[in-house]
């Protein structure tokens, strides 16, 4: 919120008409939380002309009240006492990360009748239908837009712009630092290594950047994503995941070569009995909108029966970005209180089963190293019939380190059974003449 953003305060909605203080407990004081707490103090009167009533922040729970901080914040504010912060506040703002105490937290505060927000992907994505079972039983609303691409509004439009349409489809780029690492091997041709330090010497990475790189903070967001979208409860259980440590420079350059680029893809779509959930490298066209998604911004594209496909962009990591989101959800969950009325009972409604991986019909690159002799292209081409697996292209070159006796082939297959075209590569490994199975990635688009 700029200092130039004009204030508008409109008598109907004076906030001592109101009669009340919306008190805010804060749990947390860390990149989002700083930026959550300078924000409502700096701007204590515009938020209380958005709510329609004074908006005090009452105070900030943290495990030490004299740890250092980015942002500077009034001492007085700080307590390690979370339970009697929240018991004595309107609304809680929880931004303290994993499963507990934030849960217990959570519940405290539903079961008072007090609306959350939250940015808590981890305990979202695992604990969101008790929570959310919790918030409707006491009819109060828990928001939770920062969760997902922080910054970038997904959450609320799927739940409420798109409610009267089908999704059908949804593909994510929805973790910045995983991004931001391929982006520089294919940009710049830099290593998966050598990328990551610089993710992290950006700070774009945790210090510890598995749950990026194994893409499990991206399956948390799908799917807490997938379950509005499709009216249904996953958790991240139901997500099929790989990260991208195994991806390689030289398949990105394969793919660069290709007219393709690797991004790590949250994709939750609808298929036969189900929606399945994956996260994994994938190849895309350089022509479709998320292969433009660079360094470390997420992106969300969405496919619906009448709404055709849809992108959202923007920043999905950061203390003041993800401070947005928060307090979006914040402003919409006070109003409510101060003017009332019901929330929203989200019900999942469909109860869509999670669809496994085997049956998912889709499409693989793979890259061979084999001998350079009479028979071998017939060989393997026998290999893809007897597994039902049809290729889509295929193109023989000399083998990159100048080896004589060896050859290098490429192939695509068309889209196949996700078990079939596992099983393929398994016995193309077998092959005596093949020396190395390298570069299997998934292609979207690929027929
Ligand atoms: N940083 C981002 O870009 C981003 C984006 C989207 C969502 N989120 C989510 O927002 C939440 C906060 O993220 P962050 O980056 O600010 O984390 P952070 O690690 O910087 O801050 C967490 C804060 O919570 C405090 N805390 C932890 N456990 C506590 C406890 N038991 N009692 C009291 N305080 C406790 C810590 O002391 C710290 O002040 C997380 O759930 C995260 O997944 C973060
Ligand atoms: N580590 C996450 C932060 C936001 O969830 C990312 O890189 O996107
Ligand atoms: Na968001």
């Amino acid at each position: 919120m700029s200092d130039t953003t004009p204030e508008t305060t409109r008598p109907e909605t004076d906030p001592a008409a109101a009669g009340r203080t919306v008190r805010v407990a804060l749990l947390g004081a860390g990149n989002v939380g700083a930026e959550v707490a300078r924000t409502l103090l700096d701007h204590g009167g515009e938020f209380a002309a958005r709510v329609g009533a004074p908006v005090e922040l009452a105070g900030i729970a943290v495990r030490d009240v004299n740890a250092r901080r980015t942002v500077e914040l009034p001492a007085e504010l700080f307590t390690t006492d979370a339970e009697a912060l929240i018991d004595a506040a309107d609304v809680v703002i929880e931004l303290t990360g994993g499963i507990e105490p934030a849960r217990s937290r959570i519940l405290r505060a539903l079961h008072a009748g007090k609306p959350v927000v939250s940015g808590n992907k981890a305990l979202i994505a695992r604990h969101g239908r008790q929570l959310q079972d919790a918030a409707d039983a006491a009819g109060v609303p828990l928001s939770y837009e920062a969760a997902v691409a922080g910054a970038i509004p997904i959450v609320r439009p799927m739940r409420d712009s798109l409610a009267g349409d089908r999704v059908d489809r949804v593909l994510g780029i929805m973790n910045g630092t995983t991004n931001y690492v391929l982006d520089q091997m294919d940009t710049t041709g830099a290593s998966f290594g050598d990328a990551l330090a610089e993710a992290q010497h950006l700070g774009y990475a945790e210090a510890d950047p598995t749950a990026d790189v194994e893409g499990h903070d991206a399956a948390a967001k799908a799917a807490i994503l997938a379950s509005i979208a499709f009216h249904s409860t996953f958790t991240i259980d139901d997500v099929y995941c790989r990260g991208i440590t195994g991806v390689t420079a030289e398949d990105v350059a394969a793919a660069r070569e290709a007219g393709y680029v690797i991004k790590l893809l949250a994709i939750c779509e609808r298929c036969p009995g189900g929606v399945n959930l994956r996260v994994v490298p994938t190849m895309i066209r350089r022509d479709h909108p998320l292969a433009g998604v660079h360094g470390a911004y997420n992106a969300v594209f969405v496919e619906a029966a009448n709404a055709g496909s849809l992108m959202f962009y923007g920043a999905g990591a950061g203390g003041a970005p993800t401070a947005s989101a928060v307090l979006g959800d914040f402003v919409s969950a006070a109003r409510r209180l101060v003017l009332g009325g019901p929330a929203q009972v989200a019900e999942p409604h469909a109860q869509l089963p999670a669809v496994p991986m085997d049956d998912v019909r889709t499409s693989f690159s793979i890259t061979l190293t084999v001998q350079d002799r009479l028979g071998v292209l017939a060989r393997i081409a026998q290999v893809f019939a007897d597994h039902g697996v049809s290729i889509l292209t295929m193109q023989q070159t000399d083998h990159p380190g100048g080896a004589p006796d060896l050859a290098q082939i490429r192939l695509v297959t068309h889209r196949g059974a996700n078990k079939d075209l596992v099983a393929t590569v398994d016995a193309l490994g077998e092959l005596a003449f093949v020396e190395e199975v390298a570069g299997v990635i998934r292609v979207e688009h690929a027929d």
